[in-house]
């Protein structure tokens, strides 16, 4: 039985990945340039597809019978080898969807819904909502009749999805709406999974809103293809595993503290422990900069420093799958908010005051310990989502870290 998934640009797709969790068949990357897709489907030496962008769509007239789902959304990206050698059509990204809605409780039937763009993702999207009764379904695109200058029409949205790419990798940090509009909003959803939450989703979490991003449809949708593929019902935790497998090994280590506290020494051994690239925001800042830290400081100030501290971190925190070591101040400024929280686990490195070097660490030696420790500990609290004390070797600190954070 052999699968794949076709589409024009494959490089980084977790769909391979994905599939081998769900079964045992080869599941290839098949990139195709627009004029060989004809002709591949026609030779036929597959027996189940799936179809990313830009062919939705071109694959249909290829197809002897679309499913309802297909037909209703316009677009195909299952494609399953019937007995006598004919195609069949069918969309699981409308399963895909159903299930991001369902896994985050979100309550559809009757409210008034915005879905943001007017492209495949946004189709698929509204018809999985008017299926669950929303009341109202509106379409915000650049330049239809409901667009990003007149949203105070709909300040009254209740639900609202995001199918653009705006906010995605390598974009990060950006959003295609202010929620602040919309004070009835009830929950958000990011079809996006890179970063794993984008501004869109920080500023929904931030406001206590029912939220999902797009990984969980991701997989769902490859579950429900997995079952045409190999022709039997699997269990639905197994989309639940996979999702959080994939977050694990995506997401960023991020480790914060006191300056001294061995974020540096414990970020290099666990990064070789994990396999992972490392990143040290102070090793990038002094590499910008091209001097030392306390040569910044004299030369900038602390707000030079910090100003080189976000722009550094805005760049290293929007890669995925690193381990990275902040410098102890990272938390004073609310700017780094958002970059620390979009893709990484947070966790709190603490170490006994009285063991903490100063050395080369020009904010530790204008501020007693104990001061910068009171001042401090409320931030590093707020901002992590671990905490690990590092009193004991490196190892351990090492191994208790991927305990608490891998699981
Ligand atoms: N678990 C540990 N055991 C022994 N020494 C440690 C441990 N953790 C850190 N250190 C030492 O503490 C000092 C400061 O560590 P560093 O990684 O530079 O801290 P940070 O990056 O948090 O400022 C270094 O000399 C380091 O070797
Ligand atoms: O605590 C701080 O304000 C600082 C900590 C340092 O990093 P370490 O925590 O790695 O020493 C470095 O970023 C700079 O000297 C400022
Ligand atoms: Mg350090």
């Amino acid at each position: 039985m052999d699968c794949g998934l076709i589409g024009r640009k494959l490089g980084h797709s977790f769909s391979p990945k994905i599939h081998s969790l769900l079964g045992e068949y080869p599941y290839r990357l098949i990139p195709l340039e627009p004029e060989e897709v004809g002709n591949f489907l026609q030779k036929g030496e597959f027996h189940g597809l799936n179809v990313t962008i830009p062919y939705k769509k071109t694959v249909m007239e290829y197809c002897a019978e679309l499913t309802p789902a297909a037909q209703r959304i316009g677009s195909v990206n299952t494609i399953l080898r019937r007995p006598d050698g004919t195609l069949l059509g069918d969309n699981t990204d409308y399963d895909g969807f159903l299930y991001l809605l369902k896994s985050a409780g979100a309550q559809i039937e009757g409210r008034k819904a915005l879905v943001l763009g007017s492209g495949g993702a946004s189709l698929t999207v509204r018809a999985v909502i008017s299926e669950l009764g929303a009341r109202e379904i509106i379409t915000i695109s650049r330049s239809g009749e409901n667009n990003y200058q007149n949203l105070d029409r709909h300040a009254d949205a209740q639900i609202i999805v995001n199918a653009t790419p705006v906010g995605m990798y390598p974009n990060n940090g950006v959003s295609p709406v202010d929620l602040d509009q919309f004070p009835q909003c009830e929950g958000v959803f990011d079809l996006i999974y890179n970063p794993a939450k984008t501004q869109l989703l920080l500023q929904a979490q931030r406001r206590g809103l029912i939220w999902g991003n797009g990984l969980g449809m991701l997989v769902a949708q490859a579950k429900a293809a997995s079952e045409r593929f190999q022709g039997k019902k699997l269990p639905d935790e197994l989309v639940t595993d996979i999702t959080a497998k994939l977050e694990r090994e995506t997401k960023n280590i991020l480790l914060i503290g006191m300056p001294g506290c061995g974020k540096t020494t414990v970020g290099k051994a666990l990064a070789q422990k994990l396999g992972r690239p490392l990143a040290d925001v102070d090793e990038a800042i002094v590499a910008q900069a091209g001097c030392s830290i306390p040569e910044i400081f004299a030369k900038e100030g602390e707000e030079g420093f910090r100003a080189r501290e976000h722009r550094a971190l805005v760049q290293i925190a929007k890669e995925s799958g690193q381990v990275i070591s902040a410098g102890g101040g990272i938390v004073t400024r609310p700017e780094n908010r958002d970059p620390m929280e979009e893709n990484s686990v947070v966790v709190w490195l603490r170490r006994d005051l009285h063991k903490l070097p100063t050395d080369g660490r020009p904010v530790s030696q204008s501020v007693p310990r104990e001061e910068l420790y009171r001042r401090r500990a409320p931030l590093y609290e707020a901002a992590a989502q671990v905490t690990v004390d590092n009193n004991g070797t490196v190892e351990d600190t090492v191994d208790e870290i991927i305990r608490r954070v891998m699981g």
